[in-house]
């Protein structure tokens, strides 16, 4: 199986504007249906504002982010695996990036709390996690059933069943990317590095917000991206590759990647939907039609996880699980 590794690119096109579609949550049902399904399908990207997600559950998990990251090296080396500094994955890729990921179940956060406030057990970082995770998890939960009401698939929970499951494999990352001006020998300055490499992610749903600095872009085609401006105040929502394959096709994973700021640091927090890994990966009947077979063979996210820890951040592991359709 040759798998499709992203060609390095000459020239890069970069849209000057922001085209992600934002969906107020406090429109019309099925005018808030019919504009998740159609961001969905074109952009796999959307933002949505009047969420309902309280401000200070966000602001306080923001806080619990950057008093992390301002530790000594040494304090948050303390956090690994969890925390990592540049390198991403197991595989060798690198960016300008210092993140830490966590399993989002309530024991995992209680256990690496206790290693993050080593030196003070009262920033209340489990709490504000736990806040913070269950909030994006009912938002994803929601976004989810009115994707299942839009696309007509009867049982509408049959996506966010799988992440409200107690065995539910989602995670949260947050990611910290330092400024990274650099003045050379001739004195020209390089700046916008990329952060985190361009890839899609393999869960269901992700939902990332980040504070007042630009670096998201997504690119719906090869060579082509597209800033995402940031808002504080909304969450980015993308399909993810599992989500792909349970709408068998009709909801695109897109991939994307994170530029660093020349002056600011940017910080992303991002949840990210994922099934149990007992879970089998299969699109509901309604979405199997003999005018659009299946397109993926069924699978578990623990084959899925498997493959795509195995592989590099920009491979597109999605293809493994092609059906072979005759
Ligand atoms: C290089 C890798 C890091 C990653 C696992 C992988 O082997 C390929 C996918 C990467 C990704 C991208 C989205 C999320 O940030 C992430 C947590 C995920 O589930 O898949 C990361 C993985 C990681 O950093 O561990
Ligand atoms: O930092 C960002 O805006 C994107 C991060 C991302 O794509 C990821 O963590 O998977
Ligand atoms: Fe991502």
């Amino acid at each position: 199986m040759v798998l499709a590794s992203p060609k390095p690119i000459r020239s890069e096109r970069i849209l000057q504007s922001d085209v992600i579609p934002i969906v107020d949550l406090k429109g019309e049902r099925c005018e808030v249906i019919k504009q998740i399904v159609k961001a969905s399908e074109e952009y796999g990207f959307f933002k949505v504002i009047n969420h309902g997600i309280n401000d200070e559950i966000i602001d306080k998990m923001e806080e619990a982010g950057f008093s992390f990251f301002a530790k000594p090296m040494s304090q948050k080396k303390q956090a690994s695996p969890a925390y990592g500094c540049n390198n991403i994955g197991f595989n060798g890729d690198i960016g300008e990036v210092e993140y830490l990921l966590l399993n989002a179940n309530t024991s995992s956060i209680a256990q690496i709390s206790k290693t993050i406030s080593i030196d003070d057990p009262h920033s209340n970082f489990r709490y504000k996690v736990s806040s913070y995770t269950e909030a994006v998890k009912e938002l994803a939960c929601e976004i989810l059933e009115l994707m299942a009401e839009g696309l007509g698939v009867p049982d509408t929970k049959v996506f966010s069943s799988l992440i409200r499951d107690i065995d539910s494999d989602s995670v949260l990352r947050l990611n910290h990317y330092p400024p990274t001006l650099t003045v050379k020998d001739n004195n020209s300055t390089s700046n916008n590095k990329v952060g985190f490499g361009e890839h899609s992610d393999p869960q269901i749903l992700t939902i990332l917000r980040s504070n007042d600095v630009p670096g998201l872009q997504i690119s719906p085609q090869h060579g082509l991206w597209i800033p995402v401006n940031p808002d504080p105040s909304a969450f980015c929502l993308n399909v993810g590759d599992v989500l792909e394959v349970m709408t068998n096709g009709r909801f695109v994973s897109v991939r994307h990647r994170a530029m660093t700021n020349s002056y600011k640091s940017r910080m992303s927090m991002a949840y990210f939907g994922a099934p149990p890994l007992n879970a089998c990966i299969v699109a509901p009947p309604i979405l199997v039609t003999p005018h659009r077979p299946s397109l993926f063979r069924p699978f578990s996210w623990a084959d899925y996880k498997k493959a795509t820890y195995s592989l590099r951040l920009g491979d597109t592991r999605i293809q493994l699980f092609r059906a072979n359709i005759s």
